[in-house]
């Protein structure tokens, strides 16, 4: 039987964080004045080992799947939208695609389990795990097995990503339905209550978000209080494409990169990824506050300080991209901004 790969993630080495507080505090503003971009320089040098540390080819992966749960009326839209919408992120006509192409990233779209057959040829990363997950009502969504070979290929994607010459990973994801997913995540493995963290995912009215709560309280009885393995509560409550996921962050921590993470599902897949390695977390930037319903308990629980806050709601990585200006930024003060000494500045407060 499969098991759980062995994935040891360590925390940056902090020794450089002194020298890095310094280079950052002689710079010419007030002390602090910078802000978050002053957490995000540090980090970024610290994971990077670098009191000049430097963006290089950065990349998103979308990783797309369906939902057997999707079938229980938990989402506006119906699950063929998934994979009508895997041809639109081939065809570059999604938002992910314009932001993407804005900022010089590198995308590419892996099938992790959507419910159609594309054919071989498209300009598709093929890992299929299978045609969309069983539905999480009835059984567990997805066996142990595929939870775990979801997690070893998206970090074997991860993995190559580095190799191709990437220091920055963003993760997206396209999957009708993976809202609920996400929150019976944020259940099981942040404790958070069903009730307060589902939304309205890509738009349910007042009605659709009682029965989606409704459906969800059903699946978490259906699965029972636990105590859980987390790979146990991936594979009940899917999906492929958040199993895949998990496993991208996990390699890319694994191999030193930095990690922008998305919206609500994205931060899902993250708490998953930190019950297998809890030193992943340093390795993760937030790219936005998600306007979905249970975005900011999960920030919370995760003391995450999300760069932008732009009601988007979107995911396929969109709120990941859309801060890469703002690590540029980071590292562009670190690198180029003048000193006190540099500029002739006088760096005394004058009481
Ligand atoms: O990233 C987010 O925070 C986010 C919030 C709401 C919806 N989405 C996207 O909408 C889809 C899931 O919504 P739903 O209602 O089908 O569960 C899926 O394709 C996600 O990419 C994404
Ligand atoms: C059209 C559409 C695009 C999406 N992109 C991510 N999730 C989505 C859901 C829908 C419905």
């Amino acid at each position: 039987m499969h098991s759980l790969p062995h994935i040891v993630i360590q925390s940056p080495d902090p020794t450089l964080l002194p020298a890095l507080r310094h280079k950052i505090d002689r710079k010419t503003k007030p002390l602090g004045a910078l802000g978050v971009l002053e957490a995000l320089a540090l980090q970024i040098g610290l994971i990077q080992q670098s009191l000049t540390p430097s963006l290089r080819r950065p990349s998103l992966t979308i990783f797309a799947a369906d939902h057997g749960l999707a079938r229980a009326g938990v989402s506006l839209y119906p699950p063929e939208v998934t994979p009508q919408m895997v041809y639109n992120f081939l065809a570059g006509g999604a938002a992910t695609n314009i932001f993407a192409r804005q900022h010089g990233f590198a995308l590419q779209v892996v099938d992790a389990g959507v419910n159609a057959d594309f054919p071989s040829d498209l300009p598709l990363r093929h890992e299929k795990l299978g045609f969309g997950t069983a539905n999480a009502l009835e059984a567990p969504a997805m066996s142990r097995t595929q939870a775990i070979q979801g997690l070893e290929t998206g970090r074997r994607i991860a993995h190559e990503e580095v190799e191709k010459g990437s220091n920055v990973l963003a993760f997206g994801e396209m999957g009708i339905g993976n809202t609920s997913s996400a929150t019976l995540l944020s259940h099981f493995l942040a404790d958070l209550p069903i009730a307060a963290c589902t939304g309205r995912g890509t738009g349910l009215d007042d009605a659709g978000l009682a029965r989606k709560i409704a459906t969800l309280e059903a699946v978490a009885a259906r699965v029972g209080p636990g105590p859980h393995e987390v790979i146990d509560i991936l594979a009940e409550v899917g999906g492929f494409e958040v199993v895949m996921m998990t496993g991208a962050m996990l390699g890319a921590a694994e191999k030193g990169a930095l990690i922008v993470i998305d919206g609500f599902i994205a931060s899902a897949a993250l708490l998953a990824a930190m019950r297998i390695a809890p030193a992943v977390r340093d390795y993760a930037v937030f790219g936005h506050r998600s306007h979905e319903g249970g975005h900011p308990l999960l920030l919370n629980h995760l003391l995450a300080t999300p760069l932008l806050q732009l009601d988007l709601r979107l995911g396929e990585g969109s709120g990941a991209v859309l801060a890469w200006p703002l690590l540029q930024a980071a590292c562009g003060f670190l690198n180029e901004m003048a000193s006190f000494e540099e500029a002739g500045v006088s760096g005394e407060a004058a009481q």
